[in-house]
C-alpha cells in the first residue's frame, strides 16, 4: 500500500551481531543502552565458528563480532560503532566538549580495543594454546591485561569522578566495563591493584545501562535459556 502523503516512516530497527560474552560486542550493547536505542539481537556463535560463515563474512569480512546495521549502514568494529552512534544520536554523549576530557576517553578506549583485548581475542588465545602449551593463553592474558589496567589506573585515578572521568558515563567507561567484567570474573586478575578500576566497577555493576548488557543477561547466553 501506498504510503500517505507526509506520513512519518519509522526508522528501521538497528540490528546488532554479538556474542553474550564477547568483551566487544558488550561495549556497543552498553552505548545503544546509554543512548536508550532499541535493536535487534543477532547472535552469532563464536565457538560453533559462526563468524566465519560466508553470509557473516559479507557484514564483517575480519569475521568479528560485533557489527551493526542501521538501515543502509553496516559497521563491524566497535570503536567505530561508537563514534557512528554519538555522531548520529546525540542523546546521553559519550564524549565531553572539553578537548583535553575528549582525548582522554578516546585514548582509554584505545588502550582496551587496541591495547588488550585485541591480545587476548579468541584466535590469539587458540594459537596460544595450540603452539605454545595447554593453559599458557591465560598468564598472556593476565600480562596483556595487567598492563593495560596498570596505564588505564594511572590516567583516571587523577580525574575519576563517579565514573572515569568525572560524574558522566562517558566512552571510558563503554570500554572498560566489558574489559574489567573479564578481567573479574574469567580471568582472575588481582584488582586490588587497580583501586579506581575496582570502584569503577561496582558503579557499572549499579547502572542499569550496564547491567542490561551484561553477558548473562543476553539471549544467547546459556543461562537465559
Ligand atoms: N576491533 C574489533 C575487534 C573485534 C573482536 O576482536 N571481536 C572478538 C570478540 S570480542 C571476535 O569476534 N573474536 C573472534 C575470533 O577471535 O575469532 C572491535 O573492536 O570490534
Amino acid at each position: 500500500m501506498a504510503e500517505a502523503a507526509g506520513a512519518a516512516v519509522a526508522p528501521a530497527k538497528l540490528g546488532l551481531y554479538s556474542y553474550w560474552r564477547s568483551s566487544c560486542s558488550h561495549r556497543v550493547r552498553i552505548a545503544l543502552n546509554l543512548k536508550g536505542l532499541e535493536y535487534e539481537y543477532k547472535a552469532v556463535n563464536l565457538l560453533k565458528g559462526e563468524h566465519s560463515d560466508p553470509e557473516f563474512m559479507k557484514v564483517n569480512p575480519m569475521k568479528f563480532v560485533p557489527a551493526l546495521v542501521d538501515g543502509d549502514a553496516v559497521i563491524g568494529d566497535s570503536y567505530a560503532i561508537a563514534l557512528y552512534l554519538e555522531d548520529k544520536y546525540p542523546e546521553h554523549p559519550l564524549l565531553p566538549q572539553d578537548l583535553k576530557m575528549k582525548a582522554l576517553n578516546l585514548q582509554i578506549a584505545s588502550i582496551v580495543c587496541s591495547g588488550i583485548q585485541p591480545l587476548h581475542n579468541l584466535t590469539v588465545l587458540r594459537f596460544i594454546e595450540k603452539k605454545v602449551g595447554t593453559g599458557e593463553s591465560i598468564p598472556w592474558t593476565q600480562q596483556q591485561i595487567d598492563r593495560g589496567f596498570a596505564a588505564a589506573e594511572n590516567l583516571v585515578k587523577g580525574c575519576a569522578g563517579k565514573y572515569a572521568t568525572g560524574d558522566e558515563v562517558r566512552l571510558a567507561d563503554v570500554f572498560l566495563a566489558p574489559q574489567i567484567y573479564a578481567a573479574v570474573t574469567r580471568f582472575q586478575i588481582n584488582m586490588l591493584n587497580y583501586p579506581t578500576l575496582a570502584r569503577l566497577h561496582e558503579e557499572y555493576m549499579k547502572h542499569p545501562a550496564f547491567q542490561a548488557a551484561l553477558p548473562d543477561r543476553q539471549p544467547d547466553a546459556p543461562s537465559s535459556t
